[in-house]
């Protein structure tokens, strides 16, 4: 019924209220249970399951386009789920997730869009770092950058796959906007701007056409910048995210200000764990073909289109210290591991190339 009034409207709300907290409350009750039974199962890690969230927020999708569909986006629906699995999760096991710092970079940005507000954030000063953090077990997870549609690959990520005995285990997409963040409140008597320097590339039209003349000193990262011209003040600004912005308290003075707004990053999740089958899966490996075989690269790919696995990605990356040209081929492709017909084209793969890895079956992103 279509309340008609102020009071009635609230006394609607104060009652779906009640009946909401009621429901998240047995949700989490109910979480807390899960935790009891994966422990009687012999389950000895950590209760997070990528799977499984990502099955979550693909119903909460498909029902925000059903009969109890309703006025708000599919993307703000999966948000509000990410955060009550996210406090449900918590209960069941508390994680620790290591990530591109310092804070108020985008790496953060992309761990609270994957797990939620509910996980400690543990930052890292560079992307070895992270790999070591989950390696060692001080963290439970990391999230490392991989591709900028932008600004390319991110090769430390890519060098640091080839080694490690981590799996990827999930994926996120993130949007990435800039904005012109300062202590002041208008442009006057701007004289520098801190940025990374992938960021003051991203914004070079909109720098050149408004503030031709102003310094622009590249740091380390976003959450640096942002941290800077909160410590400097006056007459300094940063180009940054939003949430730089906010731990900073810094005003935004110009909002999306990057030339493509289209601009998105792609970040990994890394893990000790296999994430089962969810339905919708990409698998990544890592090969190289034999040498001085012409057509080798077309034969390690061909099994693939021959048993129809689309391939989502494909990347090449020169192997470190080789003197004679050899590429490490990364690809991705819709599928996991763990599918019989899958495992017979890895393994069709594995036997023809030089090198081969697999490393890692997981959920699409669904954010
Ligand atoms: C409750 C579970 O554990 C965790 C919490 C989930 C949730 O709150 O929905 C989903 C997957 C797991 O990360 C489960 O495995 O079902």
């Amino acid at each position: 019924m279509v309340p008609q009034t102020l009071p009635e409207a609230r006394l609607q709300i104060d009652a779906l209220d009640e009946q909401i907290q009621k429901l998240i409350s047995q949700r989490a009750r109910v979480a807390q249970a899960v935790a009891n039974i994966k422990q009687q199962m012999g389950d000895t890690g950590n209760h997070y399951r990528p799977s499984r969230e990502a099955e979550v927020l693909r119903r909460a999708i498909e029902r925000n386009h059903g009969p109890d569909g309703g006025p708000l986006t599919d993307e703000t629906i999966a948000r509000l789920m990410r955060e009550i699995m996210s406090v449900c999760l918590s209960l069941e096991s508390p994680l620790t997730i290591a990530y591109l710092g310092p804070e108020g970079t985008y790496t953060q940005a992309a761990v609270q869009k994957h797990f939620g507000d509910s996980v400690t954030a543990r930052p890292a000063r560079a992307i070895d770092e992270i790999f070591r953090d989950v390696e060692t077990g001080a963290a439970d997870y990391g999230v490392v950058p991989v591709a900028n549609s932008i600004g390319g690959l991110v090769s430390h990520t890519l060098d640091e796959l080839v080694h490690t005995k981590l799996r990827i285990c999930g994926e996120v997409t993130l949007p990435v906007h800039h904005h012109l963040l300062s202590m002041q409140g208008d442009f006057d008597g701007l004289t520098k701007i801190y940025s990374h320097a992938q960021s003051f590339a991203q914004c070079r039209k909109w720098l050149d056409a408004r503030l031709p003349k102003v310094e622009l000193e590249v740091v380390s990262s976003n959450g640096e910048a942002a941290r800077r011209a909160a410590a400097e003040g006056k007459g300094t600004a940063a180009i940054a995210s939003l949430q730089a912005g906010r731990i900073n308290a810094l005003n935004i003075l110009a909002s999306n200000i990057e030339d493509d707004p289209s601009n998105t990053t792609r970040f990994l999740v890394l893990g000790k764990q296999e994430p089962e089958i969810s339905g919708n899966d990409i698998t990544s490996v890592v090969m190289t073909a034999h040498r001085n075989q012409p057509g080798a690269l077309f034969k390690l790919l061909q099994p693939f289109a021959e048993n129809g696995l689309d391939l989502t990605r494909l990347e090449s990356r020169q192997v470190r210290d080789s003197v004679v040209t050899d590429y490490y081929f990364f690809v991705d492709f819709a599928g996991h591991a763990a599918d019989p017909k899958v495992r017979a084209v890895l393994e069709t793969i594995r036997s023809d190339a030089a090198f081969f890895k697999i490393l890692g079956s997981y959920p699409r992103a669904v954010m």
